[in-house]
Formats: structure tokens, C-alpha cells, sequence
């Protein structure tokens, strides 16, 4: 895969296009709190949230491998929400539960949205960060570009005390997101949300 981040000093096109984005992260954002009765927590977390744009190209298989290679190892994002944009080229997988990888179809014009490591921990386990990958297959380039929510560097994240009760015990202790981030980027498994900040 090739990729790389923006800091859209640039194009108005793609100030444009961030912000756009930006405004629909808020919106589900608003959508998720709403939906736990949580919406007085809206404003601190919009506040709170900054942001990183991300373009992916993912060349098309080699011929010896045309139906089966692998674009991008299987994680789950470390934000709090990603909404991804792709082009007419499928190849995004995602592990359910039970263990099982299943092919998401993008509709076209569609997005999809992912819950990352950062919203699963503030919301105590209720929300899930599903582990998705991207699988390449026939000849044709797959494009997608992405916007990663995130918290500004300073911000702490702590369950607040309403996601916790006798049947959801705490699950995460408060911890800095960059900090989290970094400790990632040498520690990389799929686990290292609860190693981090498990209880
Ligand atoms: O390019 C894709 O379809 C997936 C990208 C992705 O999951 C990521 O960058 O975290
Ligand atoms: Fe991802």
C-alpha cells in the first residue's frame, strides 16, 4: 500500500473536502451520544477532537496472486472515528465475533464508518472497534481516502461515570490518547488497547 497524510495548507478543494468530512464525523459523533442519552457530552468531545485526512492507493495484486492479496494488515483504528471513502475497487474485510472475515460491499457514494480503540475505551466496551483489513483482488488499483478523528494531544480519556454500573464495570483506567499512540507504535498487536489502559 502507499500512502500519506495531508495537512491541507493546500488545495481549496481539499480544505473544502476535510471539512466536509469534519462536519459529518460530527454529526454521527452527536448521533452516538444521543442514542446513549449522553448528548449534554457532545460539545466536550467536539472540542476535543481534532483531526488527520489520509489518501491510500493499494496496487492491484500480481498475477500469481490475483485473488488473494493482502493490501493492509488487519487492525483496528486507534481514533475515535474514521469515515473512509474509496473508489469502485472492493477489498474491505472485517472480522466479526465469532472470528469469521467478511467482505463489506461499499455501496458507491457510500461511506463507511469505523469506531476506533480511542471511542470503544471512552464509552467503557459498549461501543466496538472492529478489526478490518483490505484484501486486493482482479487488476484494478483500489483508492480511498479517510478522515481520522482524534483527540488534540493534551486531552485525557476517562469513562464518564454513566457507562458504568454493576453490569458494565469499569474497563479502562484514563489515559492520554498521544501517549496511547505512541506506546502503539512499538508495542503493534491487537491487543494493545487492554494492555495499555485495561483495567
Ligand atoms: O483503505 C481502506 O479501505 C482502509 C484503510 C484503513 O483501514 C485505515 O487506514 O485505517
Ligand atoms: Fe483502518
Amino acid at each position: 500500500m502507499f500512502c500519506f497524510v495531508l495537512f491541507c495548507h493546500g488545495s481549496e478543494a481539499m480544505k473544502s473536502m476535510t471539512s466536509k468530512m469534519m462536519e459529518l464525523n460530527l454529526i454521527i459523533l452527536r448521533m452516538i451520544l444521543e442514542s446513549f442519552g449522553l448528548g449534554d457530552h457532545y460539545e466536550s468531545q467536539a472540542q476535543n477532537t481534532t483531526s488527520a485526512f489520509r489518501f491510500m492507493k493499494y496496487k492491484a495484486p500480481p498475477p500469481s496472486n490475483i485473488n488473494n492479496a493482502l493490501g493492509l494488515v488487519p487492525h483496528t483504528d486507534k481514533n475515535t472515528l474514521t469515515i473512509l471513502c474509496q473508489n469502485d475497487v472492493q477489498g474491505l474485510e472485517i472480522l466479526t465475533k465469532q472470528g469469521k472475515w467478511v467482505e463489506v460491499m461499499v455501496p458507491k457514494e457510500a461511506v463507511m464508518v469505523f469506531v476506533g480503540d480511542a471511542l470503544k475505551a471512552w464509552s467503557n466496551g459498549r461501543l466496538h472497534a472492529v478489526t478490518h483489513r483490505v484484501m486486493m483482488s482482479g487488476d484494478k488499483e483500489r483508492y480511498s481516502y479517510a478522515l481520522f478523528a482524534l483527540p488534540k494531544e493534551e486531552v485525557v480519556i476517562e469513562v464518564p461515570q454513566e457507562f458504568i454500573d454493576k453490569e458494565h464495570p469499569l474497563l479502562y483506567k484514563p489515559f492520554n490518547f498521544a501517549e496511547y499512540f505512541t506506546y502503539f507504535t512499538s508495542n503493534i498487536g491487537e491487543d494493545a488497547l487492554e494492555l495499555y489502559a485495561g483495567v
